[in-house]
């Protein structure tokens, strides 16, 4: 039967996606045309299904991860149904990101699914599934330490087939399509339903290793088994459905769930290389660099792409987030530097309130403000001690401000060097 995973060898089955890729664009394409009301949701609906690549989805240094998403998830998914069944294929069900915190996993599955379908995804936090059933279960099991009476050992029974109950339930129900929401934008009714598991591990650790004890494994246990049951369903929804999983953890996850067929496509997230990591320094200084707040005139692409060099140099081993967030506490330090000038005015207490909205614009200086070499030299410093690899040592305390890659980039020296 088509669709299932095994009927064809995959290899050959991905070489003659590849060939009908083109074609199936092109299908797709059409399609959207067809379908699409007016002028503005066809054009929508075309760069929809016609792009997925990393610019699309405003990642950085994830090239690698984009493309593979491309061709295992997106390509499928998009492909005309008669040519998934001459190929004898059917679009994956599950997709499981892993690799270290703050890396991008949620913000790609964020990204991927608004471009996958415009029915609104469905995020799910595992702990926060897991607490609410577990931790009930958890609660009901000290009733075991209670004298072995037949009253605490039935009430112990009773709440964990309710626990166990409520948590297969709960699985159940993420498989259901979320209610349209009021107002929005229309969308079809078989459109992709994409489902986020946000910590998954939580949700869907090994149950081999835990041996079925107690009351919360056993409810643990169920949660697995239900999973496993409705993603074995899947097919007979109304809409494709996709999972994507998010773990730090993939060596906790039961094993069932990660076999083809289930969470078939498994991509490493991991930290950027010293490209990747000036791509997700321009996402993160874009707006600053193009507003002229930067020390960079606004015109100066090149110096700007040193400055982001130079400083993808000395941040190895730096994920995105720190990286994000280096950019954030430069921001914070300018701003600082200008509120430091709005304290120190003698005039400022003295200022009726009807001026002082007015006076603000002059204290802050809005118009001068500018993010400089030693506000990312400090934000440099901030984010270090959170970043437990690489320490190539970016950012000695001792560096000053001619040192740094925006005074380079300035002096026209190119990138600072790796220190
Ligand atoms: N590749 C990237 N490109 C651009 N920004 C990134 C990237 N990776 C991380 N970030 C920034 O860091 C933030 C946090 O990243 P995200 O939550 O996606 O990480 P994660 O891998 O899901 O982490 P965790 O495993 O801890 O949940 C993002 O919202 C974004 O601002």
């Amino acid at each position: 039967m088509p669709g299932e995973p095994g009927d064809e060898d995959p290899e050959r089955a991905l070489a003659k996606a590849a060939t009908f890729h083109a074609a199936a664009v092109e299908a797709v394409k059409g399609t959207a045309n067809g379908e699409a009301g007016d002028g503005q949701q066809q054009s929508d609906q075309r760069r929809r299904v016609a792009r997925l690549d990393s610019e699309a989805l405003q990642v950085g240094g994830l090239d690698h991860v984009v493309e593979a998403i491309r061709r295992r998830v997106w390509l499928p998914l998009c492909a005309p149904q008669p040519l998934l069944d001459d190929l004898g294929i059917a679009p994956v069900i599950g997709l499981l990101l892993h690799g270290p915190p703050g890396c991008g996993k949620s913000l790609l599955a964020r990204r991927l699914s608004a471009l996958l379908s415009p029915r609104p995804p469905s995020f799910v936090s595992g702990p926060e599934i897991m607490d609410r059933f577990v931790g009930s279960s958890e609660r009901h099991k000290r009733c075991r330490s209670l004298p072995p009476t037949s009253a605490s050992q039935s009430r112990t029974f009773c709440a964990l087939l309710h626990c166990r109950t409520n948590a297969q339930a709960n699985i159940r129900s993420l498989f259901k399509y979320p209610p349209r929401p009021l107002g929005g934008t229309p969308y079809p009714d078989d459109a992709l339903h994409v489902i986020v598991l946000d910590e998954f591990d939580a949700i869907a650790g090994s149950r081999s290793d835990r041996g079925g004890g107690d009351a919360g494994e056993r409810v643990r246990d169920s949660v697995v088994n239900q999973l496993l049951a409705c993603m074995d369903g899947v097919q007979e929804l109304d809409a494709r459905t996709l999972l994507i999983g998010l773990t730090n953890r993939r060596d906790l996850i039961d094993r069932a769930l990660l076999r083809p067929g289930r969470f078939e496509v498994h991509i490493e997230v991991s930290h950027p290389d010293a490209r990747g990591r000036a791509d997700i320094l321009r996402i993160h200084c874009q707006r600053m660099f193009a507003a002229g707040r930067l020390d960079i005139p606004a015109t100066a692409e090149a110096e700007f792409t040193a400055f982001l060099q130079g400083l993808a140099e000395r941040t190895e081993g730096f994920s995105g987030a720190e990286l994000a967030g280096m950019a954030r506490a430069a921001a914070a330090y300018a701003l600082d530097s200008l509120s430091t000038l709005a304290l120190t005015d003698p005039c400022a207490p003295l200022l009726a309130a009807a001026r002082r909205r007015a006076a603000l614009g002059r204290y802050w200086d809005v118009d001068a403000a500018r993010v400089t070499a030693d506000d990312f030299e400090r934000g440099l410093q901030d984010v270090m001690p959170t970043t437990t690899l690489g320490g190539s040592g970016g950012g000695s305390s001792s560096s000053s401000a001619e040192d740094t890659p925006l005074s380079k980039a300035r002096a026209g020296a190119g990138p600072a060097a790796v220190q």
